[in-house]
Parts: structure tokens; sequence; C-alpha cells
């Protein structure tokens, strides 16, 4: 795919791995200077310098986003480095198990840190961004489809989804004054390091090989097959991009045909 030079530059939190690089090689791909954000500052470094590194306009920042200062500071960090700041994509995420009767006070503070207020603290600092430079901006943050439809054995996971998409909702009313844009994408099953963790506990929970594992995850997807995290990307592409100017405040399911609303 040829380069555009949009000029434009995208800010990618869990760009280290999974669904986050694919996202971060898409956006450099159409033309965005990319901020490779991630816990993981070795994988995020892989990830920027096979782009080419800050000289091509790859970046790898170090974040912890359950940590409202630490994604300002990455945020104003992209922005300076960069030259601008226009797309934040909010996708780091973690899925641990959460059997009902094993979730305490420790496992929902975890979770809820990364997941949702990881999602608050990157849509303020991006409008705060975008306000300070003058212009409006997209805001683009991992759902599910387990934020559309409560999955089993993952309770925490589930709720924490459908709170980003409930923020992610009103973020969209409050922001447009500022020409800011809200949106949510909601993957289904896809093949990524977040996936092999879950797969290896359920075949080991069950005694069952992980193939066995990989088919109990593949039943019911409309598509027969599960996702490469590039399909994710594509879809992210076209809200980050111009042709997605006037959606807000949706969640695009790309899970191929698991839920159907
Ligand atoms: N893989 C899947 O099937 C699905 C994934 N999603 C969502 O997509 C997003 C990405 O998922 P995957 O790529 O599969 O996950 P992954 O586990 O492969 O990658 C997540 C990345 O986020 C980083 N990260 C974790 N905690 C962080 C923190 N506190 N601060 C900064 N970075 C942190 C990790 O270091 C890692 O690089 C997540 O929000 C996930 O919930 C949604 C639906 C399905
Ligand atoms: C991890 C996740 O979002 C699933 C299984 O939908």
């Amino acid at each position: 795919m040829a380069r555009t030079e949009n000029g434009k530059v995208a800010l990618i939190t869990g760009g280290g791995q999974g669904i986050g690089q694919a996202i971060a090689e898409r956006l450099y791909a159409d033309g965005f200077k990319v901020a490779v954000a991630d816990l993981n500052i070795e994988n995020a470094r892989k990830v920027a310098d096979a782009l080419g590194g800050k000289q091509r306009g790859a970046l790898a920042i170090q974040v912890d986003v359950a940590d409202r200062d630490s994604v300002f500071a990455a945020v104003n960090h992209a922005a300076s480095e960069l030259g601008g700041f226009d797309v934040m994509i909010n996708n780091a995420g973690i899925a641990p198990a959460s059997p009902i009767e094993e979730i305490t006070q420790e496992s929902i503070d975890q979770l809820f840190s990364i997941n949702f207020n990881g999602v608050v603290w990157g849509t303020q600092a991006a409008a705060a961004a975008f306000r300070a430079l003058g212009h409006g901006g997209k805001i683009i943050s991992a759902a599910s489809q387990a934020g559309h439809i409560g999955n089993p054995g993952i309770a925490l996971y589930s709720a924490s989804k459908f709170a980003v998409r409930g923020f992610s909702q009103t973020a969209a009313r409050d922001l447009a004054k500022d020409g800011i844009t809200v949106n949510t994408y909601a993957p289904g099953i896809v093949r990524t390091p977040l996936v092999e963790d879950l797969v290896k506990k359920a075949a080991s929970a069950a005694g069952k090989p992980e193939a066995w594992a990989w088919e109990q995850f593949a039943n019911g997807i409309a598509l027969d097959r599960l996702s490469e995290p590039s399909e994710v990307a594509a879809v992210v592409s076209f809200l980050a991009g111009a042709d997605s100017n006037y959606i807000t405040g949706q969640s695009i399911l790309v899970d191929g045909g698991i839920v159907f609303n």
C-alpha cells in the first residue's frame, strides 16, 4: 500500500504487539506519523524501528494507560516530537479469566484501571491536545464483541468493554462541539498473544488439547474462522480517515458474524 503522506499524527496504545501493532503498521502505511505507545517499551521500539524509526515518523513511547499522568505525558511527547496530534487509538487492554466466584476488589481494580480508566485518560489527553492545537480530531477505542454481549468466563472483561462503549457514546456527544469524533471498534476473536493466552488457559482448565480450545473459540462465527489483526486494523484505518467524518458515537463490530445488532 502506498503512503499518502497525509501529514497527520496518530498515537496507538498497546502498539507493541497484536491488534495495536497491526493498527500502527496500517496507519503508517496510510500516511500517518505514528507514536507506538506500550508498557512494553522493547516491543514498541521493535515495531517503530521496523517502520523506520523516529526520523521516518515512527516513534516508540513507554506508557502505562492505567496512569493518567503517563497517558498525558505520552500524548504531549508524541505531539511535540512528531509535530502535531490528530488521532488517538485507545487500544491497550487485558483479558484475564474472571469466574464470578473468584472476582475480588483487586481483580476489578486491576482490569478496570487498564481497560476502562485507560480509555478515559486517553480521551481526556487527546481532547486536551486537540484543543491546545486549535483543531478537532478522532478518538477511537477498543471495545469487543464481548462489550456487545456478555461472554462466559470473562465477566469483568465484558463489563469493562460495555463501559468503554457507554463512556464513548457520551464522549461523542460531549466533544462534538470541539470537532472531535469518538468511536469504538469491536473485534471478535483475533489471533493475538491475548487470545493465545485465553486458549491455553481454557485448554488447561478443560484438560483438553489447545486445538480443541481454538475450535471452541471459532464456534458460532458465521464466517467460520478467526480474525487476523490486519482485518481489525483495516476498520480502524477507516475510522481514522476522512471517509468516516460523519460517524460518531458508534461501535463497529469486526467479528466475522458473532453479534448481530
Ligand atoms: N484479540 C482479540 O480477540 C480481541 C481483542 N480486543 C481488544 O483489542 C485490544 C488489543 O488486544 P490484543 O492485541 O489481542 O492484545 P495483546 O495482549 O496481544 O496486546 C496488548 C498490548 O497492550 C499492552 N498493554 C497492556 N497493559 C498496558 C498498559 N497498562 N499500558 C500500556 N500498554 C499496555 C501490552 O504490553 C500489549 O503490547 C484490547 O483492548 C483487547 O481487549 C477486543 C476483542 C477481541
Ligand atoms: C478477548 C475478547 O475480546 C474476546 C474473546 O472477544
